[in-house]
């Protein structure tokens, strides 16, 4: 279980988190959701531990995040972080140092899946494949905790439905907490079981998102529409 205790963090004048209280359930699927600039990149460096509450408190199993919680959390950044020079299997290399989870099976099941050859140099690929190889590095890792940032984020039809496919092949309910954040929820309405919507800085709904759509008879998509557009659910 993952909490936010009270929790703000400001850059400058800009309130990225405006003393944000919710908690991310365990063993499940959690859309985190909001337009830019709402605080969702925040939110998982904060998990991640790549950056600190000014005020208010996170815990991660009752843990604040540290290198010691990191070992457990796999977490897919926004930005293109892979050294272009790299191959894919170098990129490989370099995770499997830092981390002991590392599962070479998952791993090569993986590239097959996603159509990625070790061979295949950073630069010389496409964006849809740079996102492909970003996502084969955080799910060959036996994480409990999976933090995906925008990870179908100007990514072609086909690349999203493969990286989707991904993403629930291996899940185990119960087992696997994955929290994706996105602005385009039609993306994932199916995929996820919870949701977290943020708007500037704050969160102004979440829940379940089964019984979201049952209470309010209408999809997430929509119910995404009237928060965002006309500020009401
Ligand atoms: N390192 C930083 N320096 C200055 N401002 C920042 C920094 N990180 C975030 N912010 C600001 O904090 C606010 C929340 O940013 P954040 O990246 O968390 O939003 P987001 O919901 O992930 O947006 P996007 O969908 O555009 O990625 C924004 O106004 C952003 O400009």
């Amino acid at each position: 279980m993952i909490e936010f205790k009270g929790v703000t963090k400001k850059f400058g004048n800009v309130k990225a988190l405006d003393n944000i209280t919710v908690t991310y359930p365990e063993g499940k699927i959690i859309g985190l959701l909001g337009p830019n600039g709402s605080g969702k990149s925040t939110t998982l460096k904060m998990i991640a531990s790549l950056n600190k509450p000014d005020t208010g408190e996170v815990l991660i199993n009752g843990k604040n995040p540290s290198i010691e919680t990191r070992k457990q959390i796999a977490y897919l950044p926004e930005i293109d972080y892979l050294y272009s020079w790299m191959t894919v299997r170098d990129a490989n290399n370099f995770m499997k140092g830092f981390y002991d989870d590392w599962n070479e099976d998952k791993n090569l099941k993986l590239m097959k899946f996603l159509q990625l050859e070790p061979n295949m140099i950073i630069k010389k690929i496409s964006k849809g494949m740079r996102a492909k190889v970003k996502l084969l590095l955080a799910f060959s890792r036996d994480a409990k905790i999976v933090l995906l940032d925008e990870p179908l984020s100007g990514i072609d039809i086909l690349t999203r439905e493969q990286i989707i496919e991904t993403i629930i092949s291996d899940y185990s309910a119960g087992e696997q907490t994955i929290i994706i954040s996105t602005h385009e929820i039609q993306e994932i309405e199916g995929l996820v079981d919870d949701v977290v919507f943020l708007k500037n800085g704050n969160v102004i709904l979440q829940g379940d998102a089964e019984s979201l759509r049952n209470e309010r008879t209408m999809s997430l998509v929509e119910l995404m529409k009237g928060v965002y557009q006309h500020g009401d659910f």
